[in-house]
């Protein structure tokens, strides 16, 4: 299992991101600013992973105060400091998901000692459970497939941008464990390259077999009839089933709909923000141009020009045939339909 972000002893090791396929480069970070930078450069990425590594991030925090001691400080500064974490990336839930969990939980401590016990303890319950709901999903994800399947999907939504298996790519895992074959479809993913540099790097770990597309390709491919199901990640749900991902997404679910591909979100509980009506409500964060401008370092235009990088699109829940979460496959009315997965009761 490729672990991406792990915890030992006041050190969080993550595996850093921006220097695959080609090395695989452990940073060990001990402060919460290092935390920030490395969710900010994309060091770590994926909308469950940048969530544990925020929550591993306040730990740290809490560890070097641990001194404080007055304990209404403490809960103040802390606070400031998750705020902090959520301001890196807006637009992953996830993220402020765990860090706000993490605040629920340390809320009700009596003393500066016991909060950061408890934060430490949440932070960890946050990863190991988030590894569970992964293969859990891609148990699920299962039930749509059938050996032999050619699955399409776009940036990295695998093991490596969350606990381990991912959510997209976990049914590839899982297929694995069973001795049944899926092929993948991997878009580029421009402009930050997680299909091509994390995807197929994954995959190829795995022994999978994938086939690299650029992202103007997919809509061609679809039409081609190659493809049983596209597969794809997501940062934010909206309560209405409209879905936040990784720019492109939006193109590869309106293709899928002209040719009658099936479109799958895949995504935890964690990631679903019945508080956000519809996508219109869903922050798009925007990156530096530098990242549209230059490959490797390399300008590949103007030094003058105009850049617009929208890191996230929305696809419209009309154009989602089934969102894949660890309590099962959410089809149909996905404002009734999510919202039961968080008030049973009130479903009957
Ligand atoms: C399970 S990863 C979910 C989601 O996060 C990725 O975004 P980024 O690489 O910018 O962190 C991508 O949108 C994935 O689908």
């Amino acid at each position: 299992m490729i672990t991406a972000v792990t915890y030992n002893d006041g050190v969080v090791t993550l595996l850093d991101q921006r220097k695959l396929p080609g090395d695989s480069v452990f940073l060990k970070l001990t402060t919460v600013e290092e935390i920030k930078a490395a969710i900010l450069s994309l060091s770590v990425r994926g909308a469950p992973a940048i969530g544990i590594a925020a929550a591993y991030g306040l730990v740290l925090w809490a560890q070097s105060n641990r001194k404080e001691q007055d304990l209404n400080v403490f809960k103040q500064s802390l606070i400031t400091e998750a705020n902090g974490l959520k301001a890196t990336r807006p637009t992953a839930v996830n993220l402020a998901w765990a860090v706000d969990r993490l605040l629920r939980v340390s809320d009700t401590a009596a003393s500066v000692d016991g909060a950061v016990e408890t934060l430490t303890q949440e932070a960890q319950k946050i990863d190991e459970e988030d590894l569970l709901i992964c293969k859990t999903i891609g148990e699920h994800g299962l039930t749509l497939l059938k050996d032999g399947d050619t699955l399409l999907t776009h940036c990295n939504a695998g093991g490596i941008a969350t606990a381990g298996y991912g959510t997209a790519l976990a049914p590839f895992y899982l297929a694995r464990e069973r001795n049944m074959t899926l092929h993948a479809y991997a878009t580029e993913t421009r402009p930050v390259g997680q299909g091509a540099r994390l995807t197929v790097w994954e995959l190829e770990q795995l022994g999978i077999d994938v086939t690299l597309i650029t992202d103007s390709m997919a809509a061609h491919t679809l039409q081609s009839g190659r493809i049983q199901a596209v597969i794809v990640g997501a940062d934010r749900i909206a309560a209405n089933g409209d879905t936040a991902n990784k720019i492109g997404t939006l193109s590869l679910a309106v293709a899928a709909k002209a040719f009658g591909v099936p479109f799958y979100v895949a995504a935890p509980l964690s990631t679903i923000d019945v508080h956000t009506a519809t996508g219109a409500d869903i922050p798009i964060e925007e990156r530096a141009a530098e990242e549209v401008t230059h490959v490797h370092g390399r300008i590949i235009t103007t030094e003058t020009v105009r850049v617009y990088n929208p890191a996230f699109d929305v696809t419209p829940h009309q154009y989602i045939d089934g969102i894949i979460t660890e309590k099962g496959v959410i089809r149909g009315d996905y404002q009734t339909n999510l919202s039961a997965l968080f008030h049973p009761a009130a479903s009957h």
